[in-house]
């Protein structure tokens, strides 16, 4: 029997950040990357991976919280999501390793907290797919409806609690992505680069038709709710910021990564935010901000009472449409790639590991995540999804802007390719940040993480502290 004080030791076992280094490089087969990435793709690949449905659906849903005022909501989610991403930079230059933010963790504070950072990325890719899914959905079937006359019923387009039964159009999403999967799908850069024109040009496009009908009467009251609104509003908002962690996985294929990557970080962070921002007030300018609640597929809905006319809605729904699909790709596929990291290291069953021997997919864990991805689309409201995704991507970027600081300070000697500026501003600002909008969220969503973390601990003490490969072989 093991004693306390050795318990205590054990769930604080760290992996030595050189034998990360090691298994990397055992894991890209062919030696290391070449680092054949220069900026303007890393750009094109953080843009591609943050703007999917959140701001399609995630800014309908937060003016009747905040009023007018959203446009400051987006700047201060903008600013979260800007210095996390500095910070996850630091860490991704310094241990080039797949698993992301559960990697990060388990070199700087140890085994339990990997597992709980693990459990968070699950609500920060895969539940973040079933809601982009959900999303999606919603313009599909404002789609379906403008072109045909003919909507979907309720009983198959909603979930229940709000008015139906399954969501089916985000169900077949999924399968879909998991077919594409399973057969070894991944997104060129060609194609991603093609994605993100179309979004930001529907994007831009929603913004000039919705400027026409702007009135300046509309953003008044500015702020109906106070700075208690704009900060609720921020929380829900926060979504349609996450994934420019997403350029720092490129780490070691950049080009000059510690000039490339926070410039690359710096400049998709500000085009996605100038899109938003412009997006936000062409929205709130074109109606009054007591019409948003309960607009489903929001932004064509507000193309069609602009315009009076069908087409530009059908338009700008075709381009949500066949953009937002990449990015639940993109989700799931990196939900995979964590679970294969933690199944490695012994702290989830194998299976989650196996590789097809000939496709070299991991196509049972992605039949797994999609099942899973699957029923939450299936049944679960998008905002309950939209906000656990924040609550656990926000609580992952608060340990990973803590793993920053603690690693400094026990591995100075480290080569870092990318340090954040201004330490240790830069990430003491980047969790008071995070906090802030986790305390924000509502009380609802504090209770489910707590449940899902709750089932982490239990797993981990049933299973993974056993299991772990660290442990075996000590
Ligand atoms: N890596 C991820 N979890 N990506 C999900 C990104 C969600 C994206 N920001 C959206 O607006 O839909």
């Amino acid at each position: 029997m093991a004693s306390a004080a050795t318990l205590g030791l054990s769930l604080f076992r760290r992996k030595p950040v050189r034998s990360m280094a090691e298994q990397a490089a055992a894991d890209a087969a062919h030696g290391s990357l070449s680092r054949s990435i220069g900026l303007f793709p890393l750009v094109m690949l953080g843009i591609g991976a943050t703007v999917g449905s959140g701001v399609f659906v995630a800014l309908t849903a937060a003016v009747p919280v905040s009023g007018p005022a959203v446009m400051l909501s987006f700047v201060i989610a903008g600013i979260t999501a800007g210095l996390t991403a500095l910070c996850y930079a630091e860490l991704a230059s310094t241990m080039p390793v797949s698993g992301s933010a559960y990697s990060y963790a388990y070199a700087t504070l140890g085994e339990f907290c990997a597992f709980v950072v693990g459990a968070c990325l699950l609500l920060e890719y895969a539940v973040s797919a079933s809601a982009i899914a959900v999303g999606w959905g919603q313009y599909l079937n404002e789609l379906f409806g403008d072109v045909t006359g003919w909507q979907m019923p309720e009983a198959i387009s909603q979930p229940p609690g709000e008015g139906g039964v399954v969501n089916l159009p985000a169900m077949a999403l999924i399968a879909i992505c998991a077919m594409l999967l399973i057969r070894g799908a991944k997104e060129s850069t060609a194609v991603n680069a093609v994605l993100v024109v179309v979004k930001l040009g529907v994007l831009a496009l929603f913004g000039i038709i919705a400027l026409t009908a702007f009135k300046s009467e509309n953003l008044i009251p500015f702020m109906p709710l106070g700075w208690a609104g704009v900060g609720s509003a921020a929380s829900m908002i926060f979504f349609s910021y996450i994934g420019l962690d997403t350029v720092s996985t490129a780490g070691d294929e950049a080009k000059d990564p510690a000039r490339t990557l926070p410039l690359a970080i710096i400049i998709s962070l500000l085009v996605v935010t100038a899109i938003y921002l412009f997006v936000a007030i062409a929205a709130v300018g074109a109606q009054p901000w007591t019409a948003f609640s309960g607009q489903n597929a929001g932004l064509a809905v507000i193309l069609r009472n602009v315009t009076g006319a069908a087409w530009p809605s059908v338009l700008f729904s075709i381009g949500a449409i066949v953009s937002i699909f990449s990015v639940t790709l993109a989700a799931m596929y990196g939900q995979t790639r964590i679970l294969i990291a933690m199944s490695r290291d012994g702290l989830l069953p194998k299976v989650f590991g196996r590789l097809d021997p000939v496709t070299q997919s991991p196509r049972h864990n992605t039949w797994i995540v999609a099942v899973f991805i699957a029923v939450l689309a299936g049944v679960v409201p998008l905002n309950v999804l939209v906000n656990l995704t924040s609550m656990g991507t926000l609580t992952a970027f608060a340990v990973v802007s803590l793993g920053v600081m603690i690693l400094r300070r026990t591995r100075p000697d480290l080569k870092r390719g990318f340090k954040v500026p201004l330490f240790p501003l830069v990430p003491v600002a980047s969790v008071a940040f995070c906090l802030y909008l986790i305390i924000e969220l509502p009380r609802q969503t504090h209770l489910l993480f707590l449940v899902w973390v709750t089932g982490a601990l239990l797993l981990y003490f049933g299973y993974s502290f056993r299991n772990s490969v660290l442990a075996r072989a000590s």
